[in-house]
């Protein structure tokens, strides 16, 4: 197998990188590809009590597990399958279960502060940069944290005016002038995504028809 395409997809929170991720997913071929979450490797954190562990700060790149996850992008890309790790945002923590995750010419990465870091950024193929406003976001955020991340109204507001603001001017905006496609309004642009299909589409053609 040779090196598989990389793609990265980062934005804001609630900008709709994981539905842009499920939807060029959707349009290949699933032996061919594979999707990483950033957020799959936040820290582990059970040396904290639940208490403590709802005050960290999960937008800061510090949060995460970069050596873990650039180990697992260097294993894919070596053609060896992962042991992803699965992450609950109810209790702020990863759980024990792992996923197996095999190897594919197709790998998309997706997470708020994956252009953040220089090492992941060289990895990368295309690094697209969903473009949302803060307000839909935050409208979007609200309803799927209370909906599938077990928080109340008050809690996420508190969160977003106290971290998740001024760490998405610090860290994640900055990272769009690393971006080689700027998608507006994320996962149901379609004109965006069809293109991004055709696109990775003919890279996977060549580099099959190369080797
Ligand atoms: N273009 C869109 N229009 C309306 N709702 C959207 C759109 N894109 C995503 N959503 C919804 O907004 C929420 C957040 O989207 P998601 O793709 O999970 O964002 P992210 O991964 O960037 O946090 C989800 O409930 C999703 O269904
Ligand atoms: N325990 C956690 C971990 C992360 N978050 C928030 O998730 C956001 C990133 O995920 P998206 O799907 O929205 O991109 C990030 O803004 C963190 O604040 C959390 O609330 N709790």
């Amino acid at each position: 197998m040779s090196k598989p395409i990389l793609i990265g997809i980062t934005g804001g929170t609630g900008s709709g990188k994981s539905t842009v991720a499920q939807e060029i997913y959707k349009g290949l071929p699933e032996e061919q590809i594979c999707i990483i979450e950033q957020d799959s490797y936040y820290k582990d954190q059970s040396h904290l009590s639940f208490e403590e562990r709802v005050k960290t700060n999960y937008d800061h790149p510090d949060a995460f597990d970069t050596e873990l996850l650039l180990s697992h992008l260097k294993q894919l890309s070596d053609g060896k399958s992962i042991d992803k790790p699965i992450y609950d945002f109810g209790i702020h923590n990863r759980v024990k279960e792992t996923i197996k995750v095999e190897p594919k010419d197709i790998i998309i990465l997706e997470g708020i502060l994956i252009l953040a870091e220089p090492e992941i950024r060289k990895m990368l193929d295309i690094k697209i940069f969903v473009d949302t406003d803060a307000d839909v976001r935050i409208v979007r955020r609200i309803q799927r944290d209370i909906k599938e991340r077990k928080r109340t109204l008050d809690s996420v507001i508190d969160q977003y005016i106290s971290i998740v603001r001024p760490m998405h001017l610090q860290f994640v905006e900055p990272t769009k002038r690393y971006a080689d496609i700027i998608i507006p309004e994320g996962g149901y642009n379609k004109v965006a995504i069809d293109i991004m299909i055709a696109k990775v589409k003919e890279i996977a053609a060549s580099k099959q028809n190369k080797n």
